[in-house]
């Protein structure tokens, strides 16, 4: 509980005054104000986060996958079986999983951690092994976790950012795997909105109408079950979240303490951003939403939290795959900031 303390009282609201003069240049470079929409937003915010009003390019990008099982696909709310977890995970460490190959295109290192596999611990040399425990308990029956655990997978998350993230300036991706986990991330969602489980619960990985009528009443059940407190984010977090959500929740705080960028992908990583932001409202400030999945749900995370996702893709992977295709959209914003000419340089009649 120290290290989460430490990192909640340790965030900081980005630099109100780097913030200002960069819009001021966004206003003098030639074009109509504010007419590269959201680019001029990320370009502000990103002077804001490094508080530098000409902010620099990412000297490191990465995404932080975290993978973790869920008790409650014993209840039969997935297309797929729970083995497909850490086979996903070799997938990520051999380099022929999706996030791989776009990863490699963003010029992003991918760090892959298991927080809470079910099953024999994986080995490889670049698996970063912090499991917590073998997967959640089925949350229809009580809490998917100890509030201790939930604690301690959210300083997991906050750790890897202190041992992964080495070079100034830095962009960070969240990303996840675990079969089972839109069932908790629908619950969280859920539990902090007060939205009813049917007009938030999606498909997943593809289940078809009769077993989407059940997923629906699972997280009813783990909702009438737990009763988690909207105004505890710890509370929801054990009740009804996930290992490798809490570990993404970490990742963002930790990086909201350092003022490092972080990206959301889809669903998973967004009920994390309402975790983290229960924890700590200012957090929000150090987020971009990369792409509105097509799990129904995602649009209200996206609402709740104010962000204006960058790209409609009708994707629905995770794996941080969202999340990498927005980076170079992250460093067109700062390329915007340091080349555009000026109308004085350009010679360029300004508007009234
Ligand atoms: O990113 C998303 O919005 C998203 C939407 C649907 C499914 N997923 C991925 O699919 C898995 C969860 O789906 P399910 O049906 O097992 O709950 C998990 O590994 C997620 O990464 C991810
Ligand atoms: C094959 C597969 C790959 C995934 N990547 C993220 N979630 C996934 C779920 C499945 C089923």
């Amino acid at each position: 509980m120290q290290l989460l303390n430490k990192t909640l009282a340790n965030i900081q609201a980005p630099c109100a005054a780097s913030q200002k003069a960069a819009k001021e240049r966004l206003d003098n470079l030639t074009k109509p104000p504010g007419s590269l929409g959201l680019l001029e937003e990320i370009a502000y915010r990103m002077a804001g986060m490094q508080g530098n009003s000409l902010p620099q390019l990412p000297q490191e990008k990465l995404v932080a996958v975290f993978a973790g099982d869920h008790g409650v696909v014993a209840e039969g709310v997935s297309a797929f079986p729970q083995e497909v977890t850490p086979q996903m995970v070799l997938n990520f460490l051999r380099g022929g999983a999706a996030i791989n190959v776009l990863a490699r295109q963003a010029g992003a290192r991918v760090v892959v951690a298991d927080i809470g596999v079910a099953g024999a611990p994986m080995e490889h040399p670049e698996l970063i092994n912090c499991r917590i425990k073998a997967g959640t308990a089925n949350f229809t029956e009580g809490p998917a976790m100890s509030r201790e655990e939930a604690v301690r997978a959210i300083e997991t998350g906050i750790g890897l950012v202190r041992q992964q993230v080495k070079e100034r300036p830095a962009l960070v991706g969240l990303g996840e795997m675990g079969i089972g986990n839109t069932t908790a991330s629908s619950a969280v969602l859920a539990a902090f909105s007060g939205l009813q489980a049917d007009r938030i619960t999606g498909r997943g990985t593809g289940i078809d109408e009769h077993r989407l009528q059940h997923k629906i009443s699972v997280i009813q059940r783990a909702l009438e079950v737990n009763r988690p407190d909207p105004g505890d984010g710890l509370d929801v977090l054990a009740k009804v979240g996930g290992l490798e959500i809490a570990g993404l929740a970490g990742v963002i705080l930790g990086c909201a303490a350092e003022k490092i960028p972080v990206v959301i992908d889809g669903f998973i990583s967004g009920a994390a951003a309402l975790v983290a932001c229960a924890l700590s409202p200012l957090s929000r400030e150090y987020l971009f939403a990369s792409h509105v999945s097509a799990e129904p749900g995602h649009n209200h995370v996206l609402e709740i939290l104010n962000l204006k996702p960058l790209l409609h893709m009708d994707m629905r992977l995770g794996e941080g795959t969202g999340a990498v295709l927005a980076f170079p959209i992250i460093e067109s914003a700062i390329h915007i900031l340091h080349e555009m000419a000026t109308f004085a340089e350009a010679g360029v009649s300004q508007g009234k």
